[in-house]
Protein backbone atom coordinates (compact mmCIF):
# COMPACT_ATOMS: atom_id res chain seq x y z
CA UNK A 1 0.00 0.00 0.00
CA UNK A 2 1.14 3.19 -0.92
CA UNK A 3 2.47 5.98 2.29
CA UNK A 4 -0.34 8.86 2.68
CA UNK A 5 2.35 10.95 2.01
CA UNK A 6 5.64 10.52 -0.59
CA UNK A 7 7.93 13.45 -1.29
CA UNK A 8 10.69 12.97 -3.90
CA UNK A 9 13.73 15.20 -4.25
CA UNK A 10 11.76 18.31 -3.40
CA UNK A 11 14.05 21.83 -4.22
CA UNK A 12 13.02 25.46 -3.49
CA UNK A 13 15.79 28.36 -3.82
CA UNK A 14 14.63 32.16 -3.40
CA UNK A 15 16.78 35.00 -4.76
CA UNK A 16 17.01 37.79 -2.66
CA UNK A 17 17.75 41.71 -4.16
CA UNK A 18 21.63 43.25 -2.60
CA UNK A 19 22.27 46.38 -4.26
CA UNK A 20 22.65 45.02 -7.99
CA UNK A 21 23.17 41.71 -7.29
CA UNK A 22 20.68 38.86 -7.36
CA UNK A 23 21.69 36.54 -4.56
CA UNK A 24 20.13 32.57 -4.66
CA UNK A 25 19.37 31.10 -1.61
CA UNK A 26 18.90 27.23 -1.75
CA UNK A 27 16.13 26.67 1.04
CA UNK A 28 15.52 22.91 0.76
CA UNK A 29 17.66 20.28 -1.70
CA UNK A 30 16.78 17.12 -3.03
CA UNK A 31 14.70 16.51 -0.16
CA UNK A 32 12.75 13.00 -0.24
CA UNK A 33 10.89 11.46 2.39
CA UNK A 34 7.48 9.88 3.21
CA UNK A 35 4.51 9.43 5.86
CA UNK A 36 2.22 6.45 6.62
CA UNK A 37 -1.15 7.12 8.04
CA UNK A 38 -1.11 7.36 11.50
CA UNK A 39 2.49 8.23 12.06
CA UNK A 40 4.81 11.32 13.20
CA UNK A 41 7.49 12.61 11.52
CA UNK A 42 9.95 15.79 12.88
CA UNK A 43 11.50 17.58 11.04
CA UNK A 44 14.12 19.43 12.76
CA UNK A 45 17.45 21.80 12.22
CA UNK A 46 18.47 24.87 13.29
CA UNK A 47 17.19 28.47 12.01
CA UNK A 48 17.52 29.08 8.06
CA UNK A 49 17.47 25.23 7.12
CA UNK A 50 14.64 24.95 5.21
CA UNK A 51 11.84 24.18 7.74
CA UNK A 52 9.55 26.42 7.19
CA UNK A 53 9.89 25.98 3.46
CA UNK A 54 9.08 22.34 3.67
CA UNK A 55 5.91 23.37 5.40
CA UNK A 56 5.03 25.78 2.61
CA UNK A 57 5.46 23.40 -0.02
CA UNK A 58 3.45 20.88 1.97
CA UNK A 59 0.22 23.04 1.95
CA UNK A 60 0.88 24.63 -1.25
CA UNK A 61 1.88 28.34 -0.26
CA UNK A 62 4.53 28.08 -2.34
CA UNK A 63 5.53 25.96 -5.89
CA UNK A 64 8.65 23.83 -5.49
CA UNK A 65 11.04 24.70 -7.97
CA UNK A 66 11.76 20.48 -8.81
CA UNK A 67 10.47 17.30 -7.15
CA UNK A 68 7.08 15.26 -6.43
CA UNK A 69 4.38 15.15 -3.83
CA UNK A 70 2.68 12.08 -3.86
CA UNK A 71 -0.96 11.75 -2.05
CA UNK A 72 -1.69 8.06 -1.15
CA UNK A 73 0.27 7.15 -4.74
CA UNK A 74 -0.74 9.65 -6.86
CA UNK A 75 1.15 12.73 -7.95
CA UNK A 76 -0.38 16.23 -6.99
CA UNK A 77 0.07 19.92 -7.46
CA UNK A 78 -0.82 21.27 -4.16
CA UNK A 79 -1.06 24.63 -5.04
CA UNK A 80 -4.18 23.12 -6.25
CA UNK A 81 -5.56 24.77 -2.91
CA UNK A 82 -9.40 24.03 -2.78
CA UNK A 83 -8.44 20.34 -3.94
CA UNK A 84 -6.13 19.45 -0.87
CA UNK A 85 -6.59 22.27 1.72
CA UNK A 86 -9.17 19.56 3.86
CA UNK A 87 -6.20 16.48 3.43
CA UNK A 88 -3.48 18.70 4.68
CA UNK A 89 -4.06 21.40 7.21
CA UNK A 90 -1.35 24.05 9.02
CA UNK A 91 -1.21 24.76 12.18
CA UNK A 92 1.51 27.49 12.86
CA UNK A 93 3.60 28.74 15.82
CA UNK A 94 1.15 30.81 18.18
CA UNK A 95 -1.63 29.88 15.92
CA UNK A 96 -4.07 30.64 18.94
CA UNK A 97 -3.46 34.31 19.45
CA UNK A 98 -3.64 35.40 15.43
CA UNK A 99 -7.41 34.31 15.53
CA UNK A 100 -9.84 36.93 14.32
CA UNK A 101 -10.02 38.84 17.45
CA UNK A 102 -14.08 40.26 15.79
CA UNK A 103 -15.22 36.64 15.28
CA UNK A 104 -17.12 34.40 17.61
CA UNK A 105 -15.57 30.98 16.56
CA UNK A 106 -18.79 29.21 15.89
CA UNK A 107 -18.05 31.81 12.94
CA UNK A 108 -14.87 31.43 11.95
CA UNK A 109 -14.72 27.41 12.17
CA UNK A 110 -18.49 28.10 9.81
CA UNK A 111 -16.25 30.12 7.34
CA UNK A 112 -14.03 27.10 6.80
CA UNK A 113 -16.89 24.62 6.51
CA UNK A 114 -18.48 26.90 3.63
CA UNK A 115 -15.53 27.28 2.12
CA UNK A 116 -14.79 24.16 1.69
CA UNK A 117 -17.73 21.51 1.77
CA UNK A 118 -20.69 21.11 0.71
CA UNK A 119 -22.54 20.48 4.27
CA UNK A 120 -25.60 22.45 4.86
CA UNK A 121 -26.28 24.74 7.79
CA UNK A 122 -27.85 22.04 10.16
CA UNK A 123 -24.87 19.70 9.31
CA UNK A 124 -22.27 22.54 9.47
CA UNK A 125 -23.92 23.26 12.67
CA UNK A 126 -23.73 19.90 14.61
CA UNK A 127 -19.88 19.31 12.93
CA UNK A 128 -18.87 22.52 14.48
CA UNK A 129 -20.42 21.28 17.64
CA UNK A 130 -18.54 17.45 17.47
CA UNK A 131 -15.37 19.12 16.72
CA UNK A 132 -15.01 21.41 19.99
CA UNK A 133 -15.75 18.52 21.23
CA UNK A 134 -13.45 16.61 20.38
CA UNK A 135 -10.89 19.11 21.31
CA UNK A 136 -12.48 19.02 24.85
CA UNK A 137 -13.80 22.29 24.23
CA UNK A 138 -18.18 23.24 25.09
CA UNK A 139 -20.72 23.87 22.53
CA UNK A 140 -21.30 27.26 24.73
CA UNK A 141 -17.86 28.24 23.16
CA UNK A 142 -18.92 28.54 19.42
CA UNK A 143 -20.55 31.84 20.86
CA UNK A 144 -17.24 33.06 22.70
CA UNK A 145 -14.86 35.72 20.82
CA UNK A 146 -10.80 34.33 20.89
CA UNK A 147 -10.20 37.05 24.22
CA UNK A 148 -12.17 34.61 26.20
CA UNK A 149 -10.07 31.91 25.65
CA UNK A 150 -7.55 30.63 28.16
CA UNK A 151 -3.86 30.15 26.74
CA UNK A 152 -4.73 26.09 26.40
CA UNK A 153 -8.34 26.62 25.05
CA UNK A 154 -7.13 28.82 22.42
CA UNK A 155 -4.63 26.33 21.17
CA UNK A 156 -7.64 23.74 21.45
CA UNK A 157 -9.79 26.15 19.01
CA UNK A 158 -6.46 26.67 16.36
CA UNK A 159 -6.88 22.89 16.22
CA UNK A 160 -10.93 22.53 16.01
CA UNK A 161 -10.32 25.04 12.84
CA UNK A 162 -7.39 22.45 11.34
CA UNK A 163 -9.18 19.69 12.06
CA UNK A 164 -12.62 20.57 11.38
CA UNK A 165 -12.13 19.48 7.73
CA UNK A 166 -10.95 15.97 9.08
CA UNK A 167 -7.56 15.84 7.37
CA UNK A 168 -5.26 12.92 6.65
CA UNK A 169 -1.96 14.95 7.71
CA UNK A 170 -1.40 17.92 10.29
CA UNK A 171 1.57 19.84 9.57
CA UNK A 172 2.56 21.63 13.01
CA UNK A 173 4.88 24.43 12.62
CA UNK A 174 6.69 25.38 16.13
CA UNK A 175 3.05 25.55 17.02
CA UNK A 176 3.99 23.86 20.55
CA UNK A 177 6.33 25.56 20.98
CA UNK A 178 5.36 28.65 23.09
CA UNK A 179 3.04 26.97 25.17
CA UNK A 180 3.99 26.30 28.96
CA UNK A 181 5.50 22.01 29.41
CA UNK A 182 2.04 21.66 31.35
CA UNK A 183 0.07 23.31 29.04
CA UNK A 184 2.01 21.44 25.97
CA UNK A 185 1.82 18.00 27.47
CA UNK A 186 -2.27 19.19 27.71
CA UNK A 187 -2.03 19.21 24.05
CA UNK A 188 0.29 16.60 23.10
CA UNK A 189 -1.69 14.33 24.78
CA UNK A 190 -4.96 15.35 22.76
CA UNK A 191 -2.67 14.96 19.66
CA UNK A 192 -1.38 11.59 20.02
CA UNK A 193 -5.29 10.69 21.35
CA UNK A 194 -6.52 11.92 18.10
CA UNK A 195 -3.92 9.97 15.92
CA UNK A 196 -5.00 6.86 18.05
CA UNK A 197 -8.54 7.46 17.26
CA UNK A 198 -8.04 9.15 13.65
CA UNK A 199 -5.18 7.24 11.73
CA UNK A 200 -4.24 11.46 11.33
CA UNK A 201 -0.22 11.93 10.97
CA UNK A 202 1.72 14.85 11.89
CA UNK A 203 4.89 16.67 10.59
CA UNK A 204 5.92 18.02 13.65
CA UNK A 205 8.59 20.96 13.06
CA UNK A 206 10.55 21.33 16.21
CA UNK A 207 13.63 21.84 17.45
CA UNK A 208 12.37 20.39 21.15
CA UNK A 209 14.41 17.21 20.94
CA UNK A 210 12.60 16.20 24.08
CA UNK A 211 9.51 16.20 22.23
CA UNK A 212 10.56 14.58 19.34
CA UNK A 213 11.72 11.66 20.67
CA UNK A 214 8.23 11.19 23.08
CA UNK A 215 5.80 11.60 19.99
CA UNK A 216 7.93 11.00 16.57
CA UNK A 217 8.00 7.83 14.93
CA UNK A 218 10.56 8.99 12.25
CA UNK A 219 12.75 12.45 11.89
CA UNK A 220 14.23 13.90 9.45
CA UNK A 221 17.35 16.63 9.83
CA UNK A 222 17.31 19.37 7.61
CA UNK A 223 20.95 21.06 7.36
CA UNK A 224 21.67 24.13 4.98
CA UNK A 225 18.52 22.62 2.84
CA UNK A 226 19.82 19.37 2.88
CA UNK A 227 18.39 16.23 4.54
CA UNK A 228 21.45 15.05 6.56
CA UNK A 229 19.54 12.23 8.80
CA UNK A 230 16.50 10.63 8.19
CA UNK A 231 14.65 7.40 9.75
CA UNK A 232 13.33 5.86 12.77
CA UNK A 233 13.86 8.08 16.03
CA UNK A 234 16.00 5.78 18.05
CA UNK A 235 17.59 4.83 15.43
CA UNK A 236 19.10 7.85 14.73
CA UNK A 237 19.24 9.12 18.18
CA UNK A 238 21.55 6.13 19.02
CA UNK A 239 22.91 6.43 15.93
CA UNK A 240 23.23 9.76 14.38
CA UNK A 241 25.09 9.54 11.08
CA UNK A 242 26.00 13.71 10.66
CA UNK A 243 28.22 15.89 12.77
CA UNK A 244 25.21 18.38 12.88
CA UNK A 245 22.88 15.63 14.16
CA UNK A 246 25.70 14.50 17.06
CA UNK A 247 25.98 18.15 17.95
CA UNK A 248 22.25 18.66 18.10
CA UNK A 249 21.95 15.19 20.26
CA UNK A 250 24.44 15.67 22.51
CA UNK A 251 23.31 19.59 23.22
CA UNK A 252 19.86 18.61 23.46
CA UNK A 253 21.40 16.45 27.11
N1 LIG B 1 10.43 34.37 0.86
C1 LIG B 1 11.75 34.26 0.98
N2 LIG B 1 12.59 35.04 0.26
C2 LIG B 1 13.92 34.92 0.36
N3 LIG B 1 14.54 34.00 1.15
C3 LIG B 1 13.76 33.20 1.88
C4 LIG B 1 12.33 33.27 1.85
N4 LIG B 1 11.83 32.33 2.69
C5 LIG B 1 12.89 31.70 3.25
N5 LIG B 1 14.04 32.21 2.76
C6 LIG B 1 15.40 31.75 3.09
O1 LIG B 1 15.44 30.35 2.89
C7 LIG B 1 16.20 29.72 3.91
C8 LIG B 1 15.35 28.70 4.64
O2 LIG B 1 14.35 29.40 5.37
P1 LIG B 1 13.22 28.67 6.26
O3 LIG B 1 12.31 29.75 6.77
O4 LIG B 1 12.63 27.57 5.50
O5 LIG B 1 14.09 28.08 7.46
P2 LIG B 1 13.61 27.51 8.85
O6 LIG B 1 14.43 26.30 9.10
O7 LIG B 1 12.12 27.34 8.85
O8 LIG B 1 14.02 28.65 9.86
P3 LIG B 1 13.23 29.12 11.18
O9 LIG B 1 13.45 28.06 12.20
O10 LIG B 1 13.88 30.42 11.52
O11 LIG B 1 11.79 29.31 10.79
C9 LIG B 1 16.72 30.85 4.81
O12 LIG B 1 18.02 31.18 4.38
C10 LIG B 1 15.74 31.98 4.55
O13 LIG B 1 16.38 33.24 4.76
Amino acid sequence: MSALLEVEQLSKCYFKQRGLNRKKIIALQDVSFSLDTGKTLAIIGETGSGKSTLAKLLVGIEKPDSGIIRLSGQQVDITNYKKYNHVIRFIFQDAGHSLNPLQKVGQMLEDVLRLSTILDTEQRRVKIRSTLRTLGLLDEHAEYYPHMFSGGQLQRVALARALILDPKLLILDEALTALDPSLRAQIVNLLLELQQKNGLAYLLITNNLRLVRHISDEMLVLHEGQMVDVGNTTAVFNNPVHDYTKRLIKSSG
